[in-house]
C-alpha cells in the first residue's frame, strides 16, 4: 500500500540527515517540505522565534502537544539543559512511531518522553504520572479547537506556575480565535503576538506567547 506522508519525511531524513545531528534533521525536513511535500511541521521561520523563546526561558519542564513527525520537538530537545523534562504528546500512532524515529536519528531519544493519547486525558494525570509539578514552556501545536479547553485544564490542575510561558503555533492560520480571545482578555496572562507566515507560505500566520502571572 501507499506510503504516508510522514513516512515519506522519515526516508528523506535518514538519506539526506547526519545521525546524531539535529540541524541536519530539521534542514531534511525543511528541504523536503520546500521541494517535495508541504506538511504541517512549525517550520523554519516559525521555527527560529520558537527557538528564541524556548533559549530566553531555559525551562527545566516541557509540554509539547502535537508531536505530529517530531519536527518542533527536535528543535525544542536540540536547546535544552541536561536533565531539563520534556513531554511531548501525539494521538496518531503512526505518527508517533515516525516521531520516535526521527527524534532517535537527531540522538534527542534520551531528551524526550512521547506519550501516545489525547491532550485532555493526559493533562489529569501528568503529576501523578511523570511527577511534574509545573511546566514552565507550553507549546501548543495540536488540533486547533484543543488549545483553549486545554489551557483551562492547565489551570485547573494547578500545572501553571507564575512565570510559566505558553506558546501557540497557528493562532492566525488555521486560527485559534477562542484561544487567542481567552489569553489576550485573561487579566491572568500577558500575551505577545510574533508576526510571522504560514510554514513553507507566504500565507500570514504566528505565534501568541503568554505568560501566566500566578
Ligand atoms: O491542523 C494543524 N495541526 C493539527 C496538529 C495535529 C497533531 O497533533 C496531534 N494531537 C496530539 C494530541 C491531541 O490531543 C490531539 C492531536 C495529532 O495526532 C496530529 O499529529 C495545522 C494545520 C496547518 N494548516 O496550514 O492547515 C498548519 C499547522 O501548523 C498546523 O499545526
Ligand atoms: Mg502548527
Amino acid at each position: 500500500t501507499r506510503s504516508t506522508r510522514p513516512q515519506r519525511m522519515l526516508k528523506a531524513v535518514q538519506k539526506n540527515a547526519i545521525r546524531g545531528n539535529p540541524e541536519s534533521v530539521i534542514s531534511a525536513i525543511d528541504y523536503f517540505c520546500k521541494h517535495s511535500e508541504w506538511a504541517m511541521n512549525v517550520g523554519d521561520e516559525k521555527g527560529c522565534i520558537l527557538d528564541s523563546v524556548v533559549t530566553e526561558v531555559d525551562p527545566s519542564t516541557v509540554l509539547e502537544l502535537g508531536t505530529y513527525c517530531g519536527y518542533s520537538t527536535v528543535r525544542i530537545a536540540r536547546l535544552l539543559s541536561p536533565g531539563t523534562k520534556f513531554i511531548t504528546v501525539e494521538f496518531n500512532p503512526a505518527s508517533a512511531e515516525v516521531a520516535r524515529k526521527i527524534i532517535a536519528y537527531a540522538g534527542l531519544q534520551d531528551k524526550v518522553t512521547l506519550v501516545e493519547g489525547a491532550s485532555g486525558d493526559l493533562i489529569p494525570q501528568i503529576k501523578k504520572l511523570y511527577g511534574i509539578t509545573t511546566f514552565d514552556f507550553i507549546f501548543l501545536d495540536h488540533w486547533k479547537d484543543r488549545y483553549l479547553p486545554d489551557i483551562k485544564l492547565f489551570e485547573e490542575y494547578g500545572l501553571l506556575g507564575k512565570g510559566s510561558v505558553l506558546l501557540a503555533d497557528n493562532v492566525i492560520c488555521p486560527g485559534t480565535p477562542e484561544y487567542l480571545e481567552y489569553v489576550r482578555n485573561s487579566p491572568r496572562y500577558e500575551s505577545r503576538y510574533y508576526p510571522s507566515h504560514l510554514e513553507y507560505t507566504k500565507v500570514e500566520d504566528g505565534l501568541e506567547k503568554s505568560l501566566f502571572l500566578g
